[in-house]
């Protein structure tokens, strides 16, 4: 099993998160994709994705994804396993907090693939996102704002982790 993690980051958290990730699911079975410098097609090579994404300038993307974007639609991830994870600021940004993370979801959302890592909405505060099931009760992934509660990240990370390969194995 090989897990291709791809993320765009421009001030390096969301990079930073994906090592994270890579430590904590083992660096053997995940391979680091910056998209700054990774086409998208390489997603093509693995049968389990993790994307990881961060929201920028009131609800815009994240601009190594916004480069690729309308490539997005053309590419077929059908039959794979998706997660996703997003970076945001809940406070300084409440009314577009993880919105990229939608959008994302939403660019995906004509393949038929395995969508795993849906994270609960519990323990932030923030006025609106884009990023939430339509009953309001999950993100469509992990979303962590290391702006106002950086102490949390390890700890969902773990959690999340554990719930991919508990999911992973369920399939
Ligand atoms: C200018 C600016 C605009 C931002 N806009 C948003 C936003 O609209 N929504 C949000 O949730 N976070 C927003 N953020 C927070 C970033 O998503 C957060 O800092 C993230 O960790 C950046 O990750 P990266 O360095 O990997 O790109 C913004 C941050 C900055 C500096």
């Amino acid at each position: 099993m090989q897990i291709g993690l791809f993320y765009g980051s421009t001030t390096c958290y969301t990079e930073m998160v994906a090592e994270k990730i890579q430590q904590l699911l083992g660096p053997e079975l995940v391979a680091l994709h910056n998209l700054k410098d990774t086409p998208l097609s390489r997603m093509q090579d693995y049968d389990i994705l993790i994307l990881g994404i961060s929201t920028w300038d009131f609800g815009e993307l994240q601009e190594d994804w916004e480069a690729c974007w309308a490539d997005i639609a053309e590419l077929d991830l059908n039959d794979k396993v998706i997660a996703l994870y997003g970076m945001g600021d809940q406070i300084g940004y409440t009314e577009w907090f993880q919105d990229a993370l939608g959008m994302l979801h939403h660019a995906i959302s004509h393949n038929r693939c395995d969508r795993i890592g849906l994270w609960p909405n519990q323990g932030y505060e923030f006025e609106a996102s884009k990023a939430l099931t339509e009953d309001g009760q999950w993100f469509y992934g992990l979303a962590l704002d290391d702006e106002n509660q950086y102490e949390l990240t390890d700890a969902r990370l773990q959690q999340w982790v554990d719930q991919l390969l508990a999911e992973l194995a369920a399939l």
